[in-house]
């Protein structure tokens, strides 16, 4: 007995480091059978003996029984709406503004802008233990089964760290054309975008459901991070990926608008090479104390705009 609960907590933590070596670094370590061959023995020592299963343990992740409904979340801090730019104009207006208010020793963090479903989640001790959808900015729908499914989801973080992170649940775009190709099989109505498939997916009830839609997340942001002693929105994105979140590589500091109109033009051409959809660029001010200076009006921070790529031409097959 005292064998099966040491296997059972050597192949919890070999397999959650495969999963993060397979989905987080994208650089597996073993072949999947090998993978798939320590699941089964888990699975099964964890059928004989329940009581040494944990809530990290990776068995989790394949989607339990499903909800009647959703629980409400209130987000401790709310989760903030961004205000749009569409042309190079309102980029150099948006600077112009924030440069009348901190000076001009300001930096910029641009950032892709994922075209999925905003999300919270929250660890206490390192733990995975909730996860909620933005909702109406302050209360949020309870989806934490649905996002224990999402593989490059740490359910523990290599710190003992209570934090919030935000997020952007999404569908990479070859799972979208796989779900729309088995759709269309089956007669059943297609969905119209990666978004919508990864709004629907996560919105089901059964978290069975949600396992198999093979959705992904990028985390891009700490709720938190002041109490945590971090200054910079770049040093918090840096502190997510260290401690085991999958956080966008793509991401730059720029040291004026000059350069931030750069990378939007560059990732403008490149949009089509990305293996997920994005609708924008994401440009924040890096320094939390001069994103303090510029505050928030009701709705959205004066600290960051979202600069929207105009709609992708649809390409009709
Ligand atoms: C049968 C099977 C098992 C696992 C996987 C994918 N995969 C692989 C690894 C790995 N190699 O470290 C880790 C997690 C995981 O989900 C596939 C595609 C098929």
């Amino acid at each position: 007995r005292q064998a099966a609960q040491t296997r059972i907590e050597e192949l919890r933590e070999l397999l959650n480091k495969y999963n993060y070596e397979y989905y987080v670094l994208d650089r597996p370590s073993v072949p999947d059978a090998e993978y798939d061959r320590l699941m089964q023995e888990l699975i099964a020592l964890e059928e004989q003996y329940p009581e040494f299963k944990t809530k990290d343990s990776p068995s989790q992740r394949v989607g339990g029984q499903p909800l009647d409904a959703f629980q409400k979340v209130e987000h401790r801090i709310p989760m903030l709406s961004l205000a749009n730019a569409f042309n190079e104009g309102d980029l150099r207006d948006f600077d112009r503004r924030v440069r009348q208010e901190v000076g001009d020793d300001v930096t910029y963090v641009c950032e892709l802008k994922i075209d999925g479903l905003a999300v919270s989640v929250r660890y206490e001790d390192g733990y995975f233990v909730q996860g909620a959808t933005r909702g109406d900015g302050v209360t949020g729908e309870d989806i934490t089964e649905n996002l224990k499914t999402i593989r490059s989801l740490p359910l523990r973080l290599k710190e003992a760290v209570t934090l919030e992170a935000r997020g952007e649940a999404y569908m990479p775009k070859a799972s979208f054309e796989r779900l729309n190709e088995q759709r269309k099989q089956r007669g059943e109505e297609l969905f119209a975008n990666p978004r919508n498939a990864a709004a629907g997916s996560l919105r089901q009830l059964d978290p069975k459901i949600a396992a198999s839609r093979h959705l992904d997340l990028f985390v891009y942001g700490l709720a938190n991070a002041e109490e945590l002693g971090i200054d910079s929105h770049s040093a918090a994105l840096d502190y997510l990926q260290a401690i085991g979140f999958k956080v966008n590589p793509e991401r730059r500091r720029c040291a004026n608008i000059d350069e931030v109109i750069r990378f939007v033009n560059e990732w403008h051409e490149k949009r089509p090479q990305l293996p997920y959809e994005i609708d924008g660029i994401v440009i924040k001010v890096d320094s939390f104390e001069q994103q303090e200076q510029l505050g928030a009006t009701a709705k959205s921070p004066r600290w960051a705009i979202a600069y929207k790529f105009p709609a992708e031409e649809v390409v009709t097959k």
